[in-house]
């Protein structure tokens, strides 16, 4: 579906405000009909090409996304309070408000069962007489509620995370999230203990208190066991349209060596090595590239290898040398010593896979001054009501 086929509905949808945008600061683009959205993004991306005076064979227009709501598979939420000493509240942060949560339960981007969730976890808290953990005290019982969900299978996974203070009910805790009523199933429920003062979810402990430590999920026709912490596309539906457009840019993958940049927990990576004599992803965070191979064995894919390390680093040591590349790197973008790593190869086809069009039209600049051309470039919202676009991109060299 291109831009210009948005239905009149997903206008009218996007018109009524979220019940939280007063406070939340998730949906940037809250209330905004849906077309003028993709005509933002579209306008955004042209600007930033013609800033830089990138030459660009062809060019799509954006993709709209499957599905506008209800699309977001995890959500981490965070225990606090809307005013220092006020009622607990669990969900988001107060746009620009360090301290400040808004209970978000009626979120337009999860499955309703995310909020049924939230909203029992919540009212159990407080009947329970907990307190939040507070930032700066460092004292206090709940910390978040992380919800991951997979869209292929419906399987929810709980994961309560509370600090180490003595006291957390889990077998009413496990009661209380076996007694909801839910579309999805639960997989699994989990609870982390974290004592770390930071505010990010870290794990010191994890308890299974019931079922699997995983869910499961498919994705390019691959399957996936996606565990508690590991990186997981947020819109499944999405990045896999995005991915199929990506992979089928590349001329013919058979008897080829495919190097996937940034590779995450493996999914193109799988995906091309399915059609490709090998494939090599790799990626920074250990844990992924453990989840990947675990998932490249579980797929029967024995045709990838997977590296955990700085990309620079990891291809500066590695004696393989690609046909094809396709990167996907973080919002950063790549850094010049990689870039000028990926130049040495000379290889006759880039895909470019970005998160973020204003670090991605930098490298693209960079590697059409060192001798390939842009063939093509299609944005893609992925994300939508929020700020954010991707962005898929095809490089030949010069020959
Ligand atoms: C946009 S995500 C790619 C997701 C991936 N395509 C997937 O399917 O899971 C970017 C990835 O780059 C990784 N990353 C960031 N900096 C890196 C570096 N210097 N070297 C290797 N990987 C890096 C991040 O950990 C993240 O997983």
């Amino acid at each position: 579906m291109k831009s210009t086929d948005i239905d009149v509905k997903k206008d009218y949808e996007a018109v009524a405000k979220c019940p939280h945008s007063e406070f939340c600061g998730g949906c940037s683009s809250d209330g905004i009909p849906y077309s003028q959205q993709l005509s933002v993004k579209q306008e955004q991306v042209d600007e930033l090409i013609s800033l830089k005076r990138l030459h660009i064979d062809n060019q799509d227009e954006i993709q709209a996304a499957p599905e506008q709501f209800r699309y977001r598979n995890k959500m981490e939420y965070t225990f606090g309070d809307m005013e220092k000493g006020g009622p607990i509240t669990l969900g988001m942060h107060v746009k620009g408000k360090f301290m400040s949560i808004v209970t978000v339960d009626r979120c337009r981007l999860v499955h309703e069962d995310f909020n049924i969730i939230l909203k029992e976890v919540l009212d159990w808290t407080v009947q329970k007489g907990y307190t939040a953990y507070h930032k700066k005290s460092h004292k206090g019982l709940m910390r978040h509620l992380v919800l991951r969900r997979g869209i292929a299978t419906g399987e929810i996974l709980v994961n309560i995370v509370t600090s180490d203070e003595e006291g957390f009910d889990e077998k009413g805790f496990l009661e209380l999230i076996n007694g909801l009523k839910l579309e999805n199933k639960i997989a699994g429920v989990l609870r982390t203990i974290n004592s770390a003062k930071a505010d990010a979810v870290k794990c010191d402990e994890l308890r299974m208190l019931y079922g699997s430590p995983y869910y499961n999920e498919e994705i390019m026709g691959l399957k996936f066991k996606v565990s508690a912490f590991s990186f997981f596309q947020t819109n499944v539906k999405a990045a896999e349209r995005l991915y199929k457009e990506a992979l089928n840019l590349i001329d013919n993958l058979e008897g080829k060596t495919v190097f996937d940049l940034f590779c995450g927990t493996g999914t193109i990576t799988q995906a091309a090595a399915l059609k490709a004599k090998k494939a090599v992803g790799v990626e920074i965070v250990e844990e992924a590239v453990k989840a990947a191979k675990e998932n490249a064995m579980i797929n029967g894919i024995s045709n990838c290898e997977f590296i955990a390390g700085d990309v620079f680093e990891v291809l500066d040591s590695y004696s393989h040398k690609p046909d094809v590349i396709i990167v996907d790197p973080p919002r950063a973008g790549i850094s010049a010593k990689a870039l000028d790593k990926i130049l040495s190869y000379g290889v006759d086809q880039i895909v470019y896979i970005s998160c973020n069009p204003r670090t991605m039209v930098e490298n693209l600049y960079y590697l059409q001054y060192n001798g390939y051309r842009i063939r093509y470039l299609k944005p893609f919202d992925n994300f939508p009501n929020t700020k954010h676009t991707e962005c898929i991109c095809l490089l030949e060299r010069n020959k």
